[in-house]
């Protein structure tokens, strides 16, 4: 196993406007130690990947994002969005995930038709208005590119449709929330290559209008569809830049290693 000095670290300044901010992050299972000191800037209206090997704290660095972590991990260090600490235990988290949403790995629809998967939780938060309802139904089914194969289903099951069209449920479902960032952890993993194309061709639609955070053990993925990569080992990001430089001119052998297959 190669050993790589965490000391030797590239994190490329962002240039653009910035939609949330980590400033050294730490996490801690119990006595492990997860993720050391993590900064990053997000872009707005970008994709950022999260890659690196399996363990290496890529998920549990986006859980913190929007506070997924609260129960299981110990999070210190500042999660800055508009000028705000949301690491900060005054904060409302329900209010945190309206603004910050997440796609699980696994599609996880409720069992309830497709149309209650998308109304259900805008109900919940007091939208009761009938045309606002059927506005934000239409509008984030299309965003996600699943009306036309759904429009006339809408009362169906939700269960009764194919993994791919679940996971675009799941990501309707949380855009219909209007929220500004979208959280996906490996959005795609479970599903086919034709899915798959469909899940990466509506990020990068939804880009326009959300900044996207995604983590990713794809590669080719990540330099198909994101504008930066971060790349994680052992609980550290090792270098942070756009994804065209991450993958044709890295600035860390660590980096470099991983993307070449020869790594560890
Ligand atoms: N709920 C948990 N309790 C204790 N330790 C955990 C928990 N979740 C993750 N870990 C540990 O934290 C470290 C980082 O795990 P994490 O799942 O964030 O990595 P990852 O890069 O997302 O991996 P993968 O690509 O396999 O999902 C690992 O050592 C893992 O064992």
């Amino acid at each position: 196993m190669k050993t790589y000095d965490f000391n030797q670290q590239y994190i490329s300044k962002i240039e653009q406007e910035v939609a949330l901010s980590t400033e050294n992050v730490q996490v801690h299972y119990g006595k492990s130690h997860a993720i050391f000191d993590a900064s990053l800037d997000f872009p707005r209206f970008q994709i950022t990947s999260l890659i690196g090997a399996s363990g290496s704290g890529k998920s549990t660095y986006l859980r913190c994002l929007n506070r997924m972590n609260d129960r299981i991990a110990q999070v210190d260090g500042k999660i800055l969005y508009r000028n705000t600490d949301i690491n900060s235990k005054t904060i409302n988290v329900y209010e945190v995930r309206r603004h910050i949403g997440m796609v699980f790995q696994r599609p996880n629809p409720f069992a309830k038709s497709i149309r209650e998967n998308i109304l259900f939780a805008l109900k919940n938060n007091g939208i009761n208005d009938k045309k606002e309802l059927q506005e934000r139904l239409e509008t984030s089914l299309r965003d996600a590119a699943l009306w036309d194969e759904v429009k006339d289903d809408l009362d169906k099951s939700a269960l009764a449709l194919s993994g791919g069209q679940q996971q675009r449920l799941c990501i309707a479902r949380s855009i219909a929330m209007h929220p500004d960032i979208l959280l996906l952890d490996e959005p795609a993993s479970a599903l086919d290559p034709i899915s798959t194309s469909k899940i990466e061709e509506t990020l990068k639609l939804l880009s326009k209008s959300y900044t996207i955070i995604i983590v990713t053990h794809n590669m080719q993925q990540a330099s198909r569809i994101s504008d930066y990569t971060a790349f994680f080992h052992m609980g550290h990001i090792i270098e942070y830049n756009q994804t065209k430089n991450i993958f044709t001119a890295p600035e860390i052998k660590a980096t470099e290693d991983y993307i070449s297959g020869d790594f560890g």
